[in-house]
């Protein structure tokens, strides 16, 4: 089964749009092995309410080579798990460098099913990403319109849209419900969701910053589809961090967001 498959089985079979993202701040541990621990235990506990997890490479390329068994151990995890992993890295280089991001991160030994790429090199950049993505039944998200406030600098001025306009290109040929090219937009800007489900009505929408950045689970409908399908809203450290440490709170909350999302959906 396709990852956008998957991910859309899940949501319907579990009645849940959260993805919970594993951001795990290096300064928040005694060591190397407690930060493997809490990570692994946030992965369990809120496992029955995410539809998917993200690991943000960022803070495992930060611990070196630890971080990347780490991330092998993620993402073995998160498979018996049953829950659909994205890589957020969002890479993007030149095609002959982006096709070696590409063979590392959505089909090499750490590759998750999809990943997060960044469009700012050109169109033409992105395709050994969804050659990558499409030859493993895998995904990208592409950045449209990132979640702070700073993104107007570079993605105004109708940027976002003509990304988008190419998201909906690049996955209008495949098959299935969802196409394997989807789109990151900013859980931080409700008033434009609407406008971009409709640029791209088959891309899964990855929605980020729901909780520390300011992001509500009652404005993010708009993203959505009839039946709850077709984005994902995601949360870093109001889950991974609801209390501190406390993985009973990182359960609760992300039971909590689960259900703010539901009920935003009637
Ligand atoms: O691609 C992403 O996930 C992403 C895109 C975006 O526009 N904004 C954004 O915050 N992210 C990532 O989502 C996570 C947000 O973390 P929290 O603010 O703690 O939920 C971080 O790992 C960011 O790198």
């Amino acid at each position: 089964m396709t990852f956008a498959a998957a991910l859309t089985e899940r949501t319907r079979r579990l009645q849940t749009r959260l993805c919970v993202g594993l951001d795990p701040r290096p300064g928040a541990y005694r060591d190397a092995a407690h930060l493997r621990a809490h990570t692994l235990d946030v992965l369990e506990v809120t496992a029955p309410f995410a539809a998917c997890v993200k690991p943000q490479l960022a803070f495992f390329e930060a611990l070196g080579l630890p971080g990347f068994a780490l991330l092998e151990e993620v993402c073995a995890a998160a498979r018996l798990l049953g829950l659909p992993v994205i890589l957020d890295g969002k890479r993007g280089d030149i095609g002959s460098t982006a096709q070696a991001y590409a063979q590392g991160w959505l089909s090499g030994p750490h590759a998750g099913d999809a990943l997060t790429v960044n469009p700012f090199l050109g169109f033409g950049t992105l395709t050994p990403f969804v050659e990558a993505a499409r030859a493993n039944g895998g995904a990208v998200f592409v950045l449209v319109k990132t979640s702070n406030p700073d993104q107007a600098d570079l993605q105004g001025g109708g940027v976002s849209e003509r990304v988008a306009a190419e998201v909906a290109r690049l996955g209008a040929g495949e098959e299935g419900e969802y196409a394997g090219v989807g789109a990151v937009v900013g859980a931080t800007h409700p008033r434009d969701l609407a406008a971009f489900r409709a640029l791209m009505p088959r891309a899964l929408l990855l929605l980020p910053g729901l909780g520390a950045q300011g992001g509500a689970a009652a404005e993010l409908a708009p993203a959505f589809h009839p039946g709850g399908t077709g984005a994902l809203a995601s949360a870093s450290r109001a889950v991974g961090y609801a209390d501190g440490l406390d993985v009973t709170a990182s359960r609760e909350a992300a039971r909590r967001l689960r259900d703010e999302l539901n009920a935003a959906l009637g």
